[in-house]
């Protein structure tokens, strides 16, 4: 485990007499993008929270930057991870440029007042994700792939040596969930450490460094694309009859089959 990752324990997490979470394990390290599987409602949101410190588990335990994640403040917390949550919606008319600076919080920074370092951060970003065109733009009017990566450029504007996705490619295109994942990858390869919802199984076997399966509010397994991508998995998990073909090297695969 890095002092850098993220590691959550067997995790419990009830709510209401509702179990979310019943002995969930999750790690995230540095160097390597790791995605989260499961069908809806599995609790994939509810570790992802335990995990940032937004929700208190139960029972198990959760590390952060090598602390407890629910001792941390705001800002230590965004210096060490930038989460990207679902329902990213932005409906009012701020700049694109504002928007990827809100990822500078951490360090004190506001759009209209940014320090050198600041700015250069941002400058990368915006180039990083191919949005220096855009930057004047206001985000009400942009299509939801350059609004997708204005999101993408807000976390690397950040620094922070994590980034939590919580399903970055809802609603894209084939081209732009492509386009994104490779953000994200570029990311990783740089040293990053990335963790990504997806629903996308083709997109998870392309990308992923590790896949962790979860049901029911448990994580059932965790492993590489080859050791896990398999039908017995997509059933335990998704409940659906799936064949994985494996040809030169790429992994594909077919519902219903
Ligand atoms: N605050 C809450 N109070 C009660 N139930 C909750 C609460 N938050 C989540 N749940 C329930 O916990 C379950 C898991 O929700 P969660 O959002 O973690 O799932 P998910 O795997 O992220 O789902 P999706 O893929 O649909 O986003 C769901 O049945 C949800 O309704």
């Amino acid at each position: 485990m890095s002092e850098a990752g993220l590691n959550v324990i067997e995790a419990s997490l009830s709510i209401k007499g509702a179990s979310l979470l019943s002995q969930a394990s999750l790690a995230l390290n540095p160097g390597e993008l790791v995605i989260l599987l499961g069908p809806n409602g599995a609790g994939k949101t509810s570790l992802l929270r335990v995990a940032l410190g937004l929700a208190r588990a139960d029972g198990g335990t959760a590390t952060l930057a090598g602390r407890d994640p629910g001792a941390l403040t705001p800002t230590e917390r965004a210096r060490a991870v930038t989460y990207l949550p679902q329902m990213r919606d932005l409906a009012w008319p701020i700049r694109v440029r504002d928007v990827v600076a809100l990822g500078r919080f951490a360090y004190g920074a506001a759009p209209a007042r940014l320090a050198e370092a600041d700015t250069i951060a941002v400058a990368h970003a915006l180039a990083a994700c191919d949005l220096l065109a855009l930057a004047n733009r206001a985000t009400d009017t942009l299509s939801g792939g350059e609004l997708a990566r204005v999101h993408i450029a807000r976390a690397l504007a950040s620094q922070a040596p994590l980034m939590v996705a919580d399903e970055p490619v809802a609603s894209l295109d084939p081209r732009h969930q492509h386009q994104v994942m490779r953000l994200i990858r570029a990311f990783v390869d740089r040293g990053g450490g990335a963790l990504v919802v997806l629903h996308d199984l083709d997109l998870a076997a392309l990308f992923a460094d590790r896949l962790v399966w979860m049901s029911e509010g448990r994580t059932l397994a965790s492993g590489s694309v080859a050791e896990t991508m398999t039908p017995h998995w997509v059933e335990a998990v998704y409940g659906i009859q799936a064949t994985v073909t494996r040809s030169d090297g790429a992994i594909r695969v077919l519902v219903g089959r």
